[in-house]
């Protein structure tokens, strides 16, 4: 099911160093969102705080909170395990776990989160997430062909399957289609299209076409300079970001000014 995250006042550090300030937005249910921003200015940084990521990272920490549905995914006893288990993630370079088979691939993230499948339970699932990330018809015949016999493309597509297998709530992506050739990136953002159907989705480009064409909202993130911390300069319907942006900042960032 689809959730709502509301961020409120959030700082992102690494040890001292505040790589992102006082970021407060919400991100609607069902939708898709992309963040935006020139390289460095923590866009990566704070999806990762999304799904308490950044906490694999010794010394990153948040200060201020975000909620889903209400709930506050940094309140006390919050376990960042099942955290991510609701908000999962697919990176920019696909990772599949390259000599497991296909359908494992799809059941790694269920399996590590210690739930035992029947057989049949299993098969309905790789059936169903494979589908699900519009793969299914391309490795119906080979499911147990290790996941790296695929291509970029198909592999990235693996990745979405085992993410959306877990049946979260929210899917960040974190440049999915960077690593992609231009079809292969044509079929990830149909996927995005189709996804937000069921899932809360939030991806961080640097492609502006690939904002404006697969999202609804837009964050645009900035720097004022190196070892300044990024911010959220304006975050807006992605129609509006683009062609009437209310900040000069964004402006001159979407027409290709600066970046
Ligand atoms: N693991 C880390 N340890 C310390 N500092 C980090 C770490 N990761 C990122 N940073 C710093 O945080 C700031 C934001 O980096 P981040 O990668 O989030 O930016 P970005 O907007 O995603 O950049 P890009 O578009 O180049 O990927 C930068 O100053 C970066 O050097």
């Amino acid at each position: 099911m689809s959730k709502r995250i509301d961020v409120r006042n959030l700082n992102v550090y690494y040890g001292d160093f505040l790589a992102v300030e006082d970021v407060t937005m919400t991100i609607e249910p069902c939708s898709v969102t992309a963040l935006i921003g020139p390289s460095g200015c923590g866009k990566s940084t704070f999806l990762r705080t999304l799904n308490r990521m950044h906490e694999v990272i010794p010394g990153a920490r948040v200060t201020g909170a975000a909620l889903m549905d209400g709930q506050n995914l940094y309140g006390p006893g919050v376990d960042p395990v099942q955290v991510r288990r609701q908000i999962g993630m697919v990176f920019q370079r696909p990772n599949p776990f390259p000599t497991m088979s296909i359908a494992d691939n799809v059941l790694a993230g269920v399996k590590l989160n210690n739930r035992r499948l029947g057989r049949e339970e299993s098969q309905d699932l790789v059936e169903r997430s494979l589908r699900g990330a519009n793969l299914w018809n391309e490795v119906k015949d080979r499911l147990d062909r290790p996941g790296s016999s695929l291509s970029g493309g198909q592999q990235q597509r693996l990745c979405i399957a085992r993410a959306i297998a877990v049946k979260p709530d929210v899917v960040l992506m974190d440049e999915p289609c960077s690593a992609l050739d231009p079809i292969s990136t044509l079929a990830i953002e149909d996927l995005i299209y189709e996804l937000k159907n069921d899932y809360t989705i939030v991806i961080v480009t640097h492609n502006m076409q690939q904002a404006a064409r697969v999202s609804d909202k837009t964050g645009f993130f900035n720097i004022a300079g190196t070892g300044k911390p990024g911010k959220l300069i304006e975050y807006a319907a992605t129609d509006k970001i683009f062609s009437n942006p209310a900040n000069e900042q964004t402006e001159r960032y979407v027409s290709g000014k600066f970046g």
